[in-house]
């Protein structure tokens, strides 16, 4: 039994380091429009290049009260899993709280602990399996990502491999749990490498997602998104939906 320093305690952490709560629409995947609670832990175990999200302050939350003011106040971090249930209470008719970040497995402790009158909805990089075996039984959805890194940027490619499917496997498709997964694609995205993941967790998913990289001089020509997506289709129920929030300048 893997007994590293990200295996899991059994004990539930009672505060965490979080960067941001505030109210919004989902803008990525399948649940794109629903109102949701977005609860954005800091520190992240990757640094993928394209990255849209700065690292957050350690020392503070930025909290907004009131969704779309733009208006934050300051709480100090830590904050308790009482503190996040009446920040995301306060926002009334929400379909479910975004656990994202950085990445939220490195906060399983916390979410294990979390007792919220919503169901949680976790965003994911999918590379911690012991973290995943925690939370599995408190997450209602799954927007589980496929990180296709350059080898540069890890240490030991098939284990990068190998954990992102038994995440998948940990944390699929149930009766009470929907999974599906995001591919962020680039210019420099292979579509080998892309079918070679889909193919391994397309047993564990309900559908897959190709959602192109924001940054316009990262972008792929629409002709390569579009080939793609007819390769997927052979193992999975697989749309092209970009990010929406950015268009409309919410958070
Ligand atoms: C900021 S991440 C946080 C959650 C988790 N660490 C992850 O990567 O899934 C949330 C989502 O934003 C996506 N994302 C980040 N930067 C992006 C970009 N430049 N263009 C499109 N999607 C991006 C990620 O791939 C992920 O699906
Ligand atoms: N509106 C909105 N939808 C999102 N979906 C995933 C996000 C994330 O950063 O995890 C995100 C985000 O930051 N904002
Ligand atoms: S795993 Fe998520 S938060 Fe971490 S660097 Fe990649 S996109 Fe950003
Ligand atoms: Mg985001």
């Amino acid at each position: 039994m893997n007994a590293g320093p990200l295996t899991a305690s059994t004990t539930a952490d009672i505060d965490a380091n979080v960067s941001e709560v505030f109210c919004s629409v989902q803008g990525e995947g399948p649940y794109v429009g629903v109102r949701q609670a977005f609860v954005r832990f800091t520190g992240c175990n990757l640094r993928c290049s394209y990255c849209d999200t700065p690292v957050g302050k350690e020392e503070s939350c930025r909290f907004e009260e009131i969704p779309g003011s733009g208006v934050f106040s300051q709480p100090d971090n830590p904050l308790s899993v009482t503190d996040i249930a009446r920040m995301v209470s306060s926002y009334g008719k929400i379909h479910s709280v975004s656990l994202t970040g950085g990445e939220p497995l490195m906060h399983a402790g916390f979410i294990s602990g979390l007792e919220l009158a919503s169901p949680l909805y976790l965003e994911s990089n999918m590379t911690l399996p012991q973290m995943a075996k925690r939370i599995k039984d408190k997450v209602s959805y799954v927007a589980g990502d496929v990180k296709l890194l350059p080898p540069s940027a890890v240490d030991d490619m098939d284990l990068h491999l190998e954990n992102t499917i038994e995440c998948f496997r940990t944390l699929k498709a149930t009766r009470d749990r929907d999974c599906f997964c995001k591919v962020v694609v680039t210019k420099d995205t292979a579509a080998d490498d892309v079918e070679g993941m889909i193919g391994a967790i397309a047993g564990y998913i309900s559908c897959a997602v190709l959602q192109p990289v924001s940054q316009k001089e990262l972008l792929p020509e629409p002709g390569y998104l579009l080939g793609l997506q007819e390769r997927m289709l052979d193992h999975v129920n697989t749309r092209i939906i970009p990010q929406t929030h950015k268009m409309w300048g919410c958070l």
